[in-house]
């Protein structure tokens, strides 16, 4: 988070393009977000492995709170009288919740879908839950998030057009409701619509005007990153990019590698989350300015080299690999912490440097450069 004046309403400064990326920052009550940004999934109030001040070290400046898993555990109400997230997992910077409709369908059992919203058995202990949009926007209101998201339905990859259809226009009828209910939240609260329509141009355009006709204070794209190729998806933002309005934050929801984010950025968008940095870590995968690097891999058995020793985090500069693997090897948990902390650290980084490249005007060199050193590999 930026050390700036909190502002005490919601708003988004764009500061410089290069082609069709862009570079500014949000501005919240609880500071200011520099995009394009990277945030950090914080899937049960903690980023899995790391404690929040190497979080904010690393250089972030919001993280994510996923709806679904707060609502089950520890409840929304419980984490209202314990005076909220914020105060909960002691991180004072701006959070952004999701509405909890992504992970009802892909972790909740007996799911019913209908109009009023999505009744569900909840993946913990089986009991009955509901969540409307109201519903939604409430246990986000309670949760004391800073960036709320509309409930949606998110259709997976491929589908039919009738059913990205069908999915689309009850995402938009849930987007009216969802912001109606969001105006009774305190001042500097913002809400996002979705945009939705799978991989349908047209349906995406159509979400896109609709949601920009109602004037939401920023707009996901939301139905991707559900299993098609990338350039399924970096077509879908092509099209629909051009029809939300420039002044509004873009958030492209659960994206993605390293090289989602350049392509995504490059296209105009001005946010990511996806839980890749800290489930790679887990799994002995390391993203680093040279590549992929598996940490199960034998050929590290006995490099005594860091990651990468011209790095300013420790877990990248200060570790062998070969004690990395050593800790992989034995599963030993600080192997899992110390690769996941590395991966946040990396990808804020890559995101450091796509605002300074766009403020440059020199972001596609940024972005050839940056694939050089992949590509080159390690050395
Ligand atoms: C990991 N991929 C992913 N796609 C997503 C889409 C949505 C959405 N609401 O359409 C939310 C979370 C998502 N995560």
């Amino acid at each position: 988070m930026t050390p700036d004046t909190p502002a005490d309403t919601f708003s988004f400064t764009l500061s410089a393009t290069d082609g069709a990326a862009r570079t500014g920052y949000v501005s919240t009550p609880r500071g200011r977000i520099r995009t394009p940004a990277f945030m950090p999934v914080g899937t049960v109030a903690t980023v899995k492995g790391l404690y929040f001040d190497q979080v904010r070290a690393a250089g972030a400046d919001i993280v994510l709170g996923n709806t679904y898993h707060l609502m089950l555990r520890p409840g929304a109400e419980r984490v209202a009288k314990l005076g909220g997230l914020h105060t909960f997992m002691r991180w004072d910077g701006p959070i952004l919740t999701d509405s909890g409709g992504f992970q009802v369908m892909s972790l909740s059992s007996l799911r019913k879908m209908s109009e009023q919203g999505v009744t569900f058995r909840s993946h913990v202990d089986g009991a009955y839950h509901e969540m409307s949009p109201e519903r939604s926007v409430e246990i986000q209101g309670l949760l004391g998030a800073d960036i709320q998201m509309q409930l949606d339905e998110c259709v997976r990859l491929p589908c039919t057009d009738e059913e990205a259809e069908r999915a689309m226009r009850l995402s938009l009828r849930w987007a009216e409701r969802s912001k109606r209910a969001f105006e009774t939240q305190p001042k500097g609260r913002a809400i996002f619509g979705i945009v939705q329509g799978g991989a349908v141009p047209a349906l995406r355009v159509e979400s896109a005007r609709a949601l920009a006709d109602m004037d939401f204070p920023g707009y996901s794209i939301g139905g991707l990153a559900v299993g098609e190729p990338q350039e399924v998806m970096l077509a879908m933002i092509e099209t629909v990019a051009p029809h939300l309005p420039t002044n509004k934050p873009r958030y492209l929801m659960g994206v993605g590698t390293p090289d989602d984010l350049l392509e995504s950025v490059a296209r105009g968008i001005d946010m990511f989350d996806c839980v890749m940095p800290t489930r790679s870590g887990r799994h002995a995968l390391a993203f680093t300015r040279f590549g992929r690097i598996n940490l199960k891999n034998a050929r590290h058995a006995e490099d005594p080299r860091p990651l990468d020793e011209e790095s300013d985090c420790p877990a990248l500069r200060d570790y062998s690999r070969a004690y990395l693997h050593h800790l992989v090897r034995c599963e030993e948990m600080l192997g899992a912490m110390l690769i996941s902390w590395a991966n946040i650290h990396y990808y804020q980084q890559l995101m450091a440097g796509a605002r300074a490249a766009i403020a440059a005007g020199r972001y596609a060199d940024y972005v050839a450069q940056t694939k050089e050193g992949w590509a080159r590999g390690d050395l």
